[in-house]
């Protein structure tokens, strides 16, 4: 008997929606969010009301039967460090997503909302590589500060969807291969995949990387204890300036790289400076991950909104192609992933994994 399944996928920038069947997609949609809209919340569980009814008011819309659904699957969110792999939304599970354990992030509200869909449906929830999934190399771990450990915090879905999808279509297994994953989207991710493990990642949250629409990434410290004892700012504030109103949001005022594009075409030569700061960025990540894995890249897989772009991949190409051949995968391939997650344990493939 086929599985209907309801994804729900919330990123920092966009809600993305798929029903499948098995492993068909019937419909979705992806509806962008802009920072107004975003920043009338003051934290990411507020949202959540406001993202149910966007998949509630979809459905409707589709005329679509909810009852004819077997399983909710959300994106996973800053839960405690864990391995890669699908998890039922347990209480313990959806009190750390509720807490935000690690932080606060749009994914959070994946497992929440199809938890509470769920419920209201009574069918099980799950979430599959959530934004933690933690397979780090020890030495990776260093910071410089041991109270400040390094963190694996970035898009494990998608990174390990189109690394599997390119294995596959090359005819290896991802486990025999080394590849850099450049993940562009709201965040933006950077991770070394050795023989099958993301073994260093530039963690796209509140990390040590490339700024991106709406974060900061990597800032110089001593600069900024300097403004977090200043006495301007609390430190919601400051974290404002760091994770959502940073980036792009920071310099231009808009987390919409599309946006961006229009104003380097028309001739703004701040946005210009500004996407190619990006573009500078996001290269010198790609080459560190080269020194990760030794200069043993197979691939360099861009992936993720933003790698719609072409003149991005083009000039990202330019800077790092140099290291290996690369491949653009635009967009995610995270509600298919995630149905998989699920269809993997229910159709007893796989275990659901104990969190
Ligand atoms: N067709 C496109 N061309 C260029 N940029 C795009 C395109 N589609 C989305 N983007 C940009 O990608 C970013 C969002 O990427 P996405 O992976 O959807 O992020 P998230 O899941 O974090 O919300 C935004 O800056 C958006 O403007
Ligand atoms: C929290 C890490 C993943 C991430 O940054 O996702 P978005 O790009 O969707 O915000």
């Amino acid at each position: 008997m086929s599985i209907k399944s309801l994804i729900i996928n919330p990123g920092s920038t966009s809600t993305k929606i798929g029903v499948f069947e098995d492993e068909t997609l019937l419909f979705e949609e992806t509806l962008r969010h802009t920072t107004e809209e975003i920043s009338q919340y003051s934290s990411i569980v507020d949202q959540k009301d406001f993202r149910k009814k966007i998949i509630l008011d979809l459905m409707e819309k589709k005329n679509f039967d909810m009852k004819s659904l077997k399983v909710i699957v959300g994106r996973g969110g800053m839960l405690k460090p864990i391995p890669s792999g699908t998890y039922a939304v347990t209480d313990e599970l959806l009190h750390d997503l509720m807490i935000g354990k690690q932080g606060e992030h749009a994914s959070n509200l994946g497992g929440i909302l199809a938890r509470e869909i769920g419920d209201s449906l009574s069918l099980p929830s799950y979430i599959v590589d959530p934004v933690v999934v933690d397979e780090l190399m020890p030495i990776a771990r260093y910071s410089g500060v041991p109270e400040l450990p390094r963190t694996s915090v970035f898009h494990a879905l998608n990174q390990k969807a189109v690394a599997k999808r390119y294995a596959k279509e090359i005819g290896k297994s991802y486990d025999s291969l080394n590849l850099i994953v450049v993940h562009m989207g709201g965040g933006v991710s950077v991770g070394a995949h050795e023989k099958g493990k993301v073994v260093d990642i530039f963690n796209a949250l509140d990390g040590d990387g490339a700024f991106s629409p709406e974060r900061a990434g990597a800032v110089p410290s001593g600069a900024l204890v300097k403004m977090c004892f200043s006495g301007q700012y609390t430190e919601k504030e400051v974290y404002k300036k760091l994770v959502g109103g940073g980036g792009f949001n920071a310099y231009l005022g808009t987390n919409d790289m599309r946006d961006v594009e229009t104003s380097v075409q028309k001739g703004d030569k701040e946005a210009t400076l500004v996407r190619e700061a990006f573009l500078l960025q996001v290269a010198k990540d790609i080459g560190s991950m080269a020194c990760v894995l030794n200069g043993k890249v197979d691939q360099i897989i861009m992936t993720g909104g933003i790698a719609y772009n072409k003149g991005v991949t083009d000039r990202l190409t330019e800077r790092a192609g140099f290291i290996a051949p690369v491949t653009i995968y635009p967009g995610e391939d995270e509600l298919l992933a995630l149905v998989q997650g699920a269809l993997r344990v229910m159709n007893g493939e796989e275990k659901t994994m104990e969190y």
